[in-house]
């Protein structure tokens, strides 16, 4: 492997990352990239491993002994503290993130986010080890637009719904609206991580990401998770094109998201992991401005790509309306609009996305397809009375 450089023209010299929550969606394609790409060391943790199972054997892997394997639980593991120790970076990504948590088990998410990564900041500030700590974009809520009347031209004017980093404010619902317990839990231990850094020096970057979508994402109910679990948005529409079910739009569907592409998200992380001087400090938006759509939008295309994909005509009916209540149970909420600034990690690390939704639809459900079909019409066939 020919030596890897940073921006600034230095060679960058190899490192060992603990990297916690490593067998997640992003986890598992974050240790792809440093095993294909670079030779940094990954020790990953997690409860689970399904999703890494690939780099982790067989022992003739191009990579084997950059990659170990701990099963850990970080609530309650005294090898936590050992591993960050051997570790020149570490990066926290684990969390309970899929919104049909955040209204029904807040406790366990508000633990989740806040009370369980306190040990990892508390370790890498102690340790003087450098932390990239994954947030998310929905720390900045509803955007101030939303509380302007619907017909007033100010919704228009970016000012009021671009979402800055350095400038714009945190809007979350009542308390009531457990929704929020996720976003108020992740922006806590944003301001305790940006506290450590300005009073205790820690070396910190955080990311937010804004919609990260791709291959391995959640689970498919009934396959690769509970028959009754509710996965994020990308899953959810995945299953019921898989069992040619209508796609549910949440109150309409009206809301608006960015999706980017996971491989393209990877890059940023990949720039921030080997550009510490121009991560360290800095809070990174990590998404694609160009790729907005309503949800009721993404449903119409998902089901146009899936078509494509798989071969199959579309239902006369792709979609059905579903109440929040419903489909979330008491105490839903939503952002409206999400649309990322992407000034600073442009200015830092020239990063740019490069796929289009489209594009993206297509590599995701062309793997949706070749991974879950056939597991899907086998669950589906009803056993014949006897
Ligand atoms: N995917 C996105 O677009 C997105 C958007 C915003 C924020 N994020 C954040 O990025 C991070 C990773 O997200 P993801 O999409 O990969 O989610 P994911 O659920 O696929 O991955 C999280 C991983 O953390 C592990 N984990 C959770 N609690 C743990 C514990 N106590 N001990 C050990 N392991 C534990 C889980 O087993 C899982 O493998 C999360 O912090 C999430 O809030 C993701
Ligand atoms: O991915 C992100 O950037 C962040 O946002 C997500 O939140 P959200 O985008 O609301 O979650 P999705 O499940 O992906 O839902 C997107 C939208 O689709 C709607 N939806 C979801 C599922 C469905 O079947 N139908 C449907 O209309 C939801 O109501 C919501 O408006 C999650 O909170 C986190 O994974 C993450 O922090």
């Amino acid at each position: 492997m020919t030596t890897r450089i940073d921006l600034d023209g230095r060679p960058i010299k190899p490192m060992t990352i603990c990297m916690i929550g490593a067998g997640g969606f992003i986890g598992s394609h974050l240790c792809e990239k440093l095993m294909a790409e670079t030779p940094h060391k990954v020790l990953a943790l997690d409860v689970y491993s399904d999703k890494i199972k690939h780099l982790l054997e067989p022992d003739s892997l191009p990579w084997v002994g950059r990659i170990v394997f701990h099963r850990l639980n970080i609530k309650h593991d005294s090898r936590l503290e050992g591993l960050i120790k051997m570790a020149d970076l570490t990066i926290n990504l684990a969390a309970i993130c899929t919104p049909a948590d955040y209204n029904t088990r807040p406790l366990d998410t508000i633990y989740s986010n806040f009370i369980d990564a306190l040990p990892v900041v508390k370790y890498c500030s102690d340790n003087n080890k450098r932390l990239i700590h994954f947030s998310t974009c929905e720390v900045y809520g509803k955007t101030i637009g939303s509380f302007l009347p619907k017909d007033s031209p100010l919704r228009k004017d970016p000012a009021y719904y671009v979402l800055k980093e350095d400038t714009s404010p945190c809007i979350f619902g009542s308390i009531q609206k457990q929704r929020w317990s996720y976003a108020c839990a992740k922006q806590l231990i944003e301001r305790l991580i940006y506290a450590e850094g300005a009073e205790n020096g820690l070396d910190f970057t955080i990311v937010r990401p804004f919609n990260w979508i791709g291959p391995r994402m959640d689970f498919i109910p009934g396959i690769d998770g509970p028959i009754e679990g509710v996965p994020r948005v990308l899953a959810c529409f995945s299953n019921n094109l898989l069992r040619r079910e209508p796609l549910k739009l949440v109150d309409g569907g009206e809301s608006q998201r960015t999706f980017v592409y996971i491989k393209d998200a990877i890059e940023a992380v990949l720039l921030m992991i080997e550009n510490p001087d121009r991560a360290n400090g800095h809070i990174f938006n990590v998404g694609n401005p160009n790729n907005e759509v309503t949800v009721r939008q993404l449903a119409e295309m998902m089901t146009k790509v899936y078509a494509k994909v798989s071969g199959e005509p579309s239902l006369e009916s792709p979609t059905i309306d579903v109440s929040s209540k419903e489909f979330y149970g008491e105490g839903y909420d939503d952002s409206d609009k999400r649309i990322p600034d992407m000034t600073i990690i442009n200015r830092q690390l020239g990063w740019n996305p490069k796929t289009s939704l489209w594009d993206l639809l297509e590599s995701t459900l062309t793997y949706q397809h070749r991974t879950y079909a056939e597991a899907i019409k086998k669950s589906m066939v009803k056993p014949i009375a006897s």
